[in-house]
């Protein structure tokens, strides 16, 4: 009871939600949405009637043989005719106005989830179960508003529907009316055991779902599909494909079959009520109690008020199911994003540049922290280089910096106010950042480049002048569309670029950003030629006067030109000094150097 209780609350909820939506999607459409629904709700107990009629004037009129009876039994043939026409075209329109609001409603619900996903921080995107959120809104709830909104129109046409034609059967007897409701309830309770079931089965396979999305993803695309050949990938894949298929087909199979056959004993009640009544009637009609046109009447009536007691019944089983499957929708468009509270667009000591203070950091479910107590200050126009053995912190480092994260204690300062105060869209315009797993977009060559400043996204000459920086002319000049070529092979003659030549438009990209005057390369140079590398760095100084420079590297070439030069391992800032302090030293940087030139020799 309590359970039948807060399902109704939950259909109620989520059912205004719906409605709401789906208003605000199209006015106009839902009105005439609803215009359609009465029509259909009110006409059927019209036809019925009408039916009454007419065979109680041919019963009539073959008795009489008059021509004025022959004639009314014809004149109420048309008009159910013109009803039943009336009916078909309010059908017609209500099926018309849901596909074009189907239509619309699963565009806007998508912008808004990936309106939503826009607001997030990088943290969800790395958060398992909060990606599994996403992916349950967007499977089911573009289309669920709709059906919710379609089943609570329904609803209130087979309402009226039954309300009519109680008003006709009640005539006959007020208990024949009860009679068929009564029979109507316990296929309603099956429903909604149903459907929660059903959709419980949904929220827990969430993971297995996404596994096959990716496994898809694996088989069916164009990045993986070199590998996949070669180490002959692809029958284990599409096993594993199958076998989660086959283990959620189990689960699906058992409870459609439960289901079915509840759903067919339980409607056998709702048969014995009806051929009872229909006897009844029969037996009424023989005694002479009731017209011929009244015994059709009362059929019709009887017969289709079941229909659609029953369908009112499922409709809000349905209801429920849906209203469920939109609690993901707005769990997940709920989910809290912390504001950004800064404002600051300058900071309060200018050309003071960066400063790390005690930074440590630990990725979310991480016990070691990814940075411990990390400090230096970088000033306007110096350029710092840091190395590192793989997974130091590097990068880490450069998240923290461009507020992908925030510390988990210490504080990061620019122009000696923390990152928290500045307003994140200001802040963001004074970095141009390259990371080591940057985007191939599959957009032209230039808008590749023109990423980098999003504000001047198509500006040719700002292409030009970022693509020489970042070494990248040279070839974009040889490609037979120049910078208008299409890059990746998802679009129509699209082309494919080398892995440096790949790096050379990320590069220019970050160059891009004229306003920058925080420079983060991670990695920029790993899969260039050596000319290039030599090419890039011998005029980094020249192209970056007043630009504060930050670069990871684990070839000491590029690193040696730095002013200072960070060494970190686990975590910690182990060693700090210019290329020749370091080699003094003898630390691990004299160390690593020595190795690494050895190889050379
Ligand atoms: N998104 C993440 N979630 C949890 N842990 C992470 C995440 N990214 C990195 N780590 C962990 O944080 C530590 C530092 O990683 P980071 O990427 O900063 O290393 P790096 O110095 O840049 O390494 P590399 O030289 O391989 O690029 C590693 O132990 C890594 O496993």
């Amino acid at each position: 009871m309590v359970r039948g209780v807060s399902q109704l609350l939950s259909i109620g909820r989520y059912g205004g939600r719906a409605i709401q939506l789906v208003w605000t999607t199209n006015r106009r459409l839902t009105i005439v949405l609803a215009l359609f629904t009465l029509i259909s709700g009110l006409v059927p107990a019209i036809v019925a009637y009408a039916g009454k009629l007419i065979v109680d004037t041919v019963v009539l009129a073959s008795r009489t043989g008059a021509p004025q009876d022959r004639w009314a039994a014809i004149g109420y043939l048309g008009f159910e005719a013109a009803v039943v026409a009336v009916q078909t075209g309010s059908r017609q329109g209500v099926a018309l106005c849901q596909s074009l609001l189907r239509v619309l409603l699963g565009q806007k619900v998508n912008e808004l989830i990936l309106g939503k996903a826009l607001t997030l921080d990088l943290a969800h995107f790395e958060d398992s179960e909060f990606y599994d959120k996403m992916t349950r809104s967007r499977r089911e709830a573009s289309s669920r508003p709709l059906s919710l909104v379609g089943r609570t129109f329904g609803l209130v046409q087979d309402s009226l529907i039954l309300m009519t034609y109680g008003g006709l059967l009640i005539q006959f007897s007020v208990w024949a009316v009860v009679a068929l409701m009564v029979a109507a309830l316990p296929a309603f309770i099956s429903e909604t055991r149903f459907a929660g079931q059903a959709f419980r089965l949904f929220q827990w396979r969430t993971p297995e779902s996404r596994q096959q999305n990716y496994l898809e993803w694996l088989i069916a695309n164009e990045a993986p599909a070199m590998e996949i050949k070669l180490y002959q990938l692809g029958h284990m894949l599409l096993d594993r494909y199958r076998a989660i298929f086959l283990r959620l087909y189990a689960e699906d199979r058992d409870l459609t079959i439960r289901r079915g056959v509840w759903s067919y004993l339980l409607s056998l009640v709702s048969t014995i009520a009806f051929y009872g009544a229909y006897v009844w009637i029969v037996w009424e009609t023989i005694a002479g109690q009731i017209t011929l046109g009244e015994l059709t009447m009362y059929l019709v009536v009887f017969r289709q008020g079941q229909t659609a007691f029953a369908s009112i019944l499922t409709a809000v089983g349905g209801m429920y199911e849906d209203s469920l499957y939109l609690s993901n929708l707005y769990e997940f468009l709920e989910e809290e994003v912390p504001e950004p509270l800064g404002q600051a667009s300058q900071g309060v000591v200018p050309n003071d540049g960066l400063r790390f203070e005690n930074v440590t950091f630990y990725y979310p479910g991480n016990e070691n922290p990814a940075l411990k107590a990390v400090s230096f200050h970088l000033k306007p126009g110096e350029k710092l280089a840091i190395v590192g053995e793989n997974g130091s912190g590097k990068t880490t480092l450069i998240k923290l910096l461009t507020r992908l994260y925030s510390p988990t204690s210490g504080q990061i300062l620019l122009d000696g106010l923390v990152l928290e105060k500045w307003e994140t869209v200001a802040l963001q315009r004074r970095i141009g950042v390259i990371f080591q797993s940057f985007m191939k977009y599959q957009f032209s060559v230039g808008e590749n480049v023109g990423v980098g400043d999003v504000v001047h996204l198509s500006d040719r000459d700002r292409w030009s002048v970022a693509a020489s920086k970042g070494n990248a002319l040279p070839f974009i000049d040889q490609l037979s569309n120049g910078f208008d070529t299409q890059l990746g092979r998802w679009f129509k003659s699209g082309r494919e670029l080398s892995g440096g030549q790949w790096q050379k438009i990320a590069l220019s990209r970050a160059f891009m950003r004229t306003s920058a005057d925080i420079l983060v390369l991670d990695e920029p140079t790993s899969a260039m030629d050596a000319e290039s590398e030599v090419q890039i760095f011998d005029r980094f100084r020249e192209m970056t006067p007043n630009q504060m420079a930050i670069l990871i590297s684990h070839r000491f070439s590029t690193v040696r030109m730095a002013d200072r030069i960070m060494v970190m391992s686990a975590g910690d800032v182990t060693e700090q000094g210019s290329h020749e302090e370091l080699l003094e030293l003898k630390g691990r940087y004299a160390h690593l150097f020595a190795l690494q030139a050895a190889g050379y020799q």
